[in-house]
């Protein structure tokens, strides 16, 4: 049995990229929350934020707490996953929490802003959004990469780092 590894950093920062890449180098399952809740409500993200923010971030905190029962996965938490302390105590009953840390100036280049309704149709607040959750991003990890160089490497840098601390 093996722990979790859970992706978390701002949307468009690589958490699917790298996550699918780790997934196949350490042979385990690859899972996306926010596509676990789609499918969940059979409702896109954006739809189900036309219902309410709330009704989505309660939605975000049922699917950490049944992924807690979960292990031998490589999990890309939502965006927003920093906001309820009670999500990450949740998915660190049985995870490594590692922050993907992308400098926002590549974000905006990179991020489908159509499918984040956070966003707003305007990508400057992606500057705002990182510098509202950097703290927590920081505060939640337990292992920081700097998502600078391309996935392959930053994969295994990640890898390195999990046998540091383990
Ligand atoms: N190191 C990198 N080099 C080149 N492109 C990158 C890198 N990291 C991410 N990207 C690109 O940025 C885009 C967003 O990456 P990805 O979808 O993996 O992010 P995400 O964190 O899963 O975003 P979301 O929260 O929106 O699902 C993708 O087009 C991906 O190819
Ligand atoms: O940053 C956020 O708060 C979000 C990011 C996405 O992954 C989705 O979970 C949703 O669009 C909210
Ligand atoms: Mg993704």
């Amino acid at each position: 049995m093996r722990k979790n590894i859970v992706l978390i950093g701002m949307p468009g920062s690589g958490k699917t990229a790298i996550g699918k890449e780790l997934a196949k180098k350490l042979n385990m399952s690859f899972v996306d929350m926010d596509e676990m809740i789609e499918a969940k409500e059979g409702k896109s993200i954006t739809e189900i934020f036309k219902i309410g923010e709330k009704y989505f971030r309660n939605l975000e905190t049922d699917c950490a707490e049944e992924l807690r029962h979960k292990n031998s996965l490589v999990i890309s938490a939502g965006g927003g996953i920093v906001k309820r302390k009670e999500n990450i105590d949740y998915l660190k009953n049985n995870s490594i929490v590692v922050f993907i840390n992308r400098h926002p100036d590549n974000i905006v280049n990179d991020v489908d802003i159509q499918k984040r309704p956070l966003l707003c149709n305007d990508i400057n607040n992606v500057y705002k959004l990182y510098d509202e959750r950097i703290t927590l991003y920081k505060k939640y990890c337990d292992i920081e990469i700097i998502n600078d160089r391309e996935f392959i490497d930053i994969a295994e840098k990640i890898i390195q780092e999990l046998i540091k601390t383990s």
